[in-house]
């Protein structure tokens, strides 16, 4: 059966619909009960007695110091609930609960047992302190608490566990203390969770019946609050009682309107704020010409540091860089470049990194003590904060004046370029934009050691050569070790002084870009350069492939001992342009024929690349011109011979 959009109609919808309907008649009849028997014209009277305002100001003072315990108790609970790994935190987890599923005069007596004065430390408050909890105001605030608490703590553990740590570890990273960090990124990253359930918390504080008339008594003046003053109307003056119960229903209702479904999650501020916001039009593009000190020589680095890491655990090798070297981290999917940085900053336990940063030995230092700045994929800006708040981050925590801090700041964003969007949030930027900002954020906190985590991913290939350049001109000034992660070789290439690769958490080579790029020791490399790769064992006449075949070379290396084709110790680099295809077996009977088929052609610039498949021989990529395609006749599938001169082949050993 098909709704009136055509799509088919849920079949059980009309079985369930009416247990809903009842579900929501069942929860809305005693709210119209409440209204059809309101006595609207004595209303005012009734609200206005004197018995009712003394509740009500009892109430919001219980209520008001209820919400300020939870916030005060229950905030650091969450906290440890959402970030820090202990033993025994699902019980923890069931004792924040326990309050919401306890009957609240049960509460009540297990507050007496506590703290009354035949309690466990009732004698003790009353004898040390002189403090008397039950009948008494402070009983009724400490019965809220109890029952309210539980929803603060629940409503802020949810949000804190969705606030990806990103932010947090990047504003360690730039020196923020763990307090600052909570202050200043976590609290107000996390204030329309902490605001829900703060509502809420008030909201069921004021409510609260139970746990207070068990625990408090029922005193007028002093435990007395609304939900008490009802029950003790409802016994002589049930008009009364049904007016003061429509004011409580109003409150209720107000909190959870202006909640708007935060509590369940239908609307939450936080999926708002980080959703990526459209750069308004006015925005200027990454390829406006650059700001009046965007192309200025940097400033000489005033302090130089070098780097030494000795890296253990999933990571297994020695890292050293002179002052200013910039160094390009590559390698395959999982080969540890992500784990490599968070080592270095000292946020994992897989890596460990012994880290000396010029003279100075930060090993036991923590995060933001250690002067490595981190530059996540996405810049990871504080969504609260300015451009030039954002920038000025790093600074402050330093402990820079405030307006020492936003001068430096404006300094570096002219620099980048963007100093005109100092005044944007997040949010009002584009990905470049974003980068460059976040760029300028690590370098104003004038870091020993500056980690870029795939700097250019976002960015399309114009904008990615203009903040290329500028990234260069920059860590051109830079008086440390920049290590920058990428996927691209051009980056790579053209960024960095060298380029570590890494596999399996090892370092495969360390290099200058132009060694890598001659000989890559790995096939991954080879690849991502466009080359061809071939393991195979090394043999006297070039390298034995996997299959049986043979490719000759020109140079071979020393025979290794290597089972031939079983445990490959040879790298054959072949360059595209370095294959010719051809219809029939090509005469002049050069070394290394093979015949295969064609599977896939796809155009580079003006050539074509071309991928041959052989039983022979591994997958070979050959780059020829539209013109040599055409008179081939090449397609897909096209049976052809690959020939490749063995003075055109590289061979190094893995
Ligand atoms: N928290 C973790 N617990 C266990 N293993 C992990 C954890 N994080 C990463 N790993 C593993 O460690 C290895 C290295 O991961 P890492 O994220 O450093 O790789 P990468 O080189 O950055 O990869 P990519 O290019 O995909 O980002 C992988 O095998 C990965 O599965």
């Amino acid at each position: 059966m098909r709704g009136r959009d055509g799509r088919p109609r849920a079949r059980g919808s009309a079985v369930l619909a009416l247990p809903a309907l009842l579900a929501v008649a069942f929860l809305l009849l005693p709210l119209a009960g409440i209204l059809a028997r309101t006595p609207w014209r004595d209303l005012g009277t009734h609200l206005t007695s004197t018995e009712v305002t003394e509740a009500v100001s009892l109430s919001l003072l219980v209520s008001g110091w209820a919400l300020l315990l939870a916030l005060l108790l229950g905030v650091p609970l969450a906290w440890l609930l959402a970030r820090v790994p202990f033993r025994g935190k699902a019980f923890v987890r069931a004792l924040v609960l326990l309050p919401m599923v306890l009957p609240p005069t049960v509460g009540g007596v297990a507050l007496l047992l506590a703290f009354g004065r035949r309690g466990l430390l009732g004698p003790w408050l009353e004898d040390t302190f002189g403090i008397t909890l039950p009948f008494h105001t402070s009983g009724a605030v400490i019965a809220a608490t109890f029952v309210a608490m539980p929803f603060l703590v629940i409503s802020l553990e949810g949000t804190l566990a969705g606030l990806r740590p990103r932010y947090e570890e990047t504003a360690a990273s730039l020196g923020a203390s763990p307090l600052r960090v909570f202050a200043t990124v976590t609290l107000p990253m996390v204030a329309p969770g902490l605001a829900a359930g703060a509502a809420l918390t008030w909201a069921r504080a004021l409510g609260e019946f139970g746990a207070t008339i068990t625990f408090a008594g029922n005193l007028p003046g002093t435990t007395q609050t609304l939900p008490l003053q009802v029950y003790l109307l409802l016994q002589d003056r049930p008009e009364a009682a049904t007016s003061v119960s429509l004011l409580l229903l109003a409150i209720a209702m107000a909190v959870l309107v202006a909640l708007r479904g935060r509590w369940t999650g239908a609307a939450s501020g936080r999926s708002r704020r980080e959703a990526p916001a459209e750069a308004p039009a006015e925005v200027p593009p990454e390829t406006a010409p650059p700001g009046p000190l965007e192309n200025a020589p940097p400033e000489p680095p005033s302090e130089r540091w070098s780097l030494h890491a000795d890296m253990s655990g999933f990571l297994r090798f020695a890292l050293d860089a002179e002052p200013g070297t910039t160094i390009a981290v590559v390698g395959p999917n999982g080969a540890g470049k992500t784990t490599l940085l968070r080592a270095l900053l000292g946020l994992t336990p897989r890596a460990h990194a012994a880290l000396r940063l010029g003279g100075t030995e930060v090993t036991g230092l923590l995060p933001h003590r250690r002067g490595v700045a981190w530059v996540p994929q996405d810049g990871a800006l504080f969504p609260h904060l300015s451009a030039l708040a954002n920038t000025a981050y790093g600074l402050r925590a330093h402990h820079v004046s405030r307006a020492e801090a936003r001068r430096t700041a404006q300094d570096w964003l002219d620099r980048l370029g963007v100093g005109g969007l100092a005044r944007r949030k997040p949010a009002q930027l584009s990905g470049g934009q974003a980068q460059r900002i976040a760029l300028a954020r690590a370098l104003a906190a004038r870091p020993r050691l500056l980690l870029l985590d795939e700097p250019l991913a976002a960015l399309d290939q114009t904008t990615r050569a203009h903040v290329r350049h500028t990234l260069r001109t920059h860590l051109a000034g830079f008086g440390g070790v920049c290590l920058i992660v990428t996927h691209d070789p051009v980056e790579a290439v053209s960024l960095a002084d060298r380029v570590l690769v890494l596999d399996a958490g090892r370092a495969v080579q360390d290099a200058p870009p132009t060694e890598v790029t001659r000989s890559p020791r790995s096939p991954w490399v080879a690849r991502m350069l466009g080359r061809n790769a071939w393991q195979g064992a090394v043999t006297d006449y070039g390298l034995a492939l996997p299959g049986g075949g043979r490719l000759a070379v020109a140079d071979p290396l020393p025979a290794g001992t290597a089972p031939e084709a079983t445990s490959p110790d040879g790298l054959a680099i072949i360059a595209p342009e370095a294959v010719s295809l051809h219809r029939e077996r090509p005469s002049g009977s050069p070394r290394n024929v093979w015949p295969g088929t064609v599977r896939e052609i796809t155009s580079v610039g003006s050539r074509l690349r071309v991928l041959v498949s052989s039983e022979r021989a591994p997958d070979l990529v050959a780059e020829i011109t539209p013109a040599a395609a055409a008179e081939l006749g090449l397609c897909d599938g096209t049976p052809v011979w690959s020939s490749v001169k063995a003075t055109e082949v590289t061979l190094v050993r893995l």
